[in-house]
């Protein structure tokens, strides 16, 4: 064990000096120096999740047209919704060429009648918009045994279902000490926020001249927990339009029409948290229920939804109809950019103390030099090491590890920044002490490191040293 006492560090657990920590400007987020706890355990499960390993015996293929370590996103026994007539999974796999998990849906025993069925999926592949997820590509395969066809999608971890987050029915759970059924009620704003967010989907869409045909809460993903109105993407898109690839092109205003129907059944399912409330002939009931905690605004646009179809209704007009709810919308986006480029600076100055352990970890205790003294124990490199035990090695009075991440950013912070500031380094003996200044040790650990870049410099830096 190291056995040296340094002087007490100055452990400050104030703010850290402007220059060494830039504070995100203007200051309309309090400040901290990490990133907040619901933006981090968020993060941090979408990561976890990315990460979950493939049940073993599920004898799913290993190479699916360069896809591999299939995961299903749903259970694949008990009772499963269909998709029309068709039985659908969802699986997570990895695409071999780039890393990335995509989300592949699989239309069971569906066997392809005709090439034409994909031009609608390459046509949605050319769809890029915040509100939808995006189509990959698609494939026919045997793999699983029997003719299935697979569209690939975008995949957002973590993400859940507009029906099971607030339709399906929750288990009711322990508040102080008694079983409550949890309220599953939207707040309007979020509301509104869907609203918003779904019709500039739609739009996107219509305007290419194509409808949406999927415009139904269980295959509309809520992506993004953190802003204060939900994020929503319209998921699945594509697939019905492969499925019925011999509709007659002069039935897109029905289709398109069917949307904005579909979607005011979305609306009011959301706020009454039931599907049936929006079969047509439960409108009036559901309207009535949902007077009570709703404004008459959500009530307008869902009889403007639900109402006759004709040439004035297009999502152009519905949008227009809530002009005012579009501009709420864009001002919480806006706010929420801010926010999230002000922990972005945070992590910024994060990322650079991660390149600086980096270069640390690369110079220190290299083992091709383990006996080669000239490397660690002489001129820069030693001050180097010294400086190492400074930050990281410590030990107080009683010969205990000091574990202090404020002492480890303060110097690590003023080392980035090469301050002017001196500090005393003291060898492990004991015996010799070096008075340096962080700026001295940057231009130092500067210098080691790009000649560990520069390898063939190695013998000549070391000679340097002994000459
Ligand atoms: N692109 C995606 N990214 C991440 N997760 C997804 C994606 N698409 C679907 N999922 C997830 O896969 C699961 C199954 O999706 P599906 O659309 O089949 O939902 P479902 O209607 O709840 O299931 P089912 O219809 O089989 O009963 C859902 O939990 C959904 O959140």
């Amino acid at each position: 064990m190291y056995h040296y006492n340094y002087p007490e560090p100055a452990l400050s657990l104030e703010q850290l000096n402007y220059h060494l920590y830039t504070r995100p400007l203007p200051s309309l987020f309090t400040r901290n120096y990490f990133i907040p706890d619901d933006i981090r355990e968020e993060l941090q499960r979408r990561s976890e999740i990315i990460r979950t390993a493939p049940m073993p015996g599920l004898n799913l293929p290993e190479d699916l047209q360069g896809y591999h370590s299939m995961v299903p996103l749903e259970a694949l026994v008990g009772e499963r919704r269909k998709f029309g007539n068709w039985s659908t999974v969802v699986y997570r796999a990895i695409n071999g060429k780039d890393g990335v998990p995509y989300a592949l849906r699989r239309m069971e025993n569906y066997r392809v009648p005709h090439v034409t069925a994909f031009a609608a999926i390459e046509t949605w592949n050319k769809i890029r918009h915040p509100s939808i997820v995006s189509v990959k590509e698609a494939f026919t395969t045997h793999a699983f045994g029997d003719n299935s066809l697979v569209v690939v999608y975008d995949y957002y971890p973590n993400a859940q279902t507009l029906y099971d987050m607030y339709v399906k029915p929750k288990a009711p759970s322990f508040v102080n000490g008694r079983l409550q059924q949890q309220s599953q009620q939207i707040p309007e704003r979020t509301l509104w926020s869907f609203i918003v967010q779904i019709a500039s989907a739609i739009k996107a869409v219509h305007d290419r001249g194509m409808p949406v045909r999927v415009v139904d809460p269980t295959k509309i993903l809520v992506t993004d927990k953190n802003r204060q109105a939900r994020q929503v993407r319209l998921g699945s898109c594509g697939i019905l339009d492969a499925l019925t690839w011999e509709a007659p092109a002069d039935m897109l205003p029905i289709f398109q029409m069917e949307d904005l129907a579909r979607f005011g059944a979305i609306i009011v399912t959301l706020c009454c948290q039931n599907v049936a409330a929006s079969h047509a002939n439960n409108l009036a009931k559901a309207l009535d229920t949902l007077g009570r905690t709703y404004s008459n605004d959500v009530k307008k646009v869902i009889v403007w939804l639900y109402g006759k179809p004709g040439p004035h209704k297009t999502i152009g007009n519905f949008l227009d109809l809530i002009g005012s709810k579009v501009l709420v919308e864009m001002d919480e986006a806006q706010t929420s950019v801010d926010r999230l480029q002000a922990e972005l600076m945070s992590e910024l100055e994060n990322a650079r103390l991660v390149r600086l352990l980096s270069k640390m970890g690369f110079i220190n205790e290299r083992p091709e030099f383990a006996r080669e003294p000239r490397w660690s124990e002489t001129g820069d490199r030693y001050i180097i090491k010294l400086f190492r035990d400074y930050v990281f090695h410590q030990v107080d009075e009683n010969g205990n590890p000091v574990v202090n991440l404020t002492h480890v950013l303060t110097c690590l912070n003023k080392l980035d920044a090469g301050t002017d500031e001196r500090i005393m380094l003291i060898s492990r003996d004991e015996q010799s002490c070096l008075v340096v200044s962080y700026k001295d040790i940057k231009g130092f650990i500067d210098a080691a490191f790009r000649s560990v870049l520069l390898v063939e410099s190695w013998d000549s830096l070391l000679n340097d040293y002994t000459a």
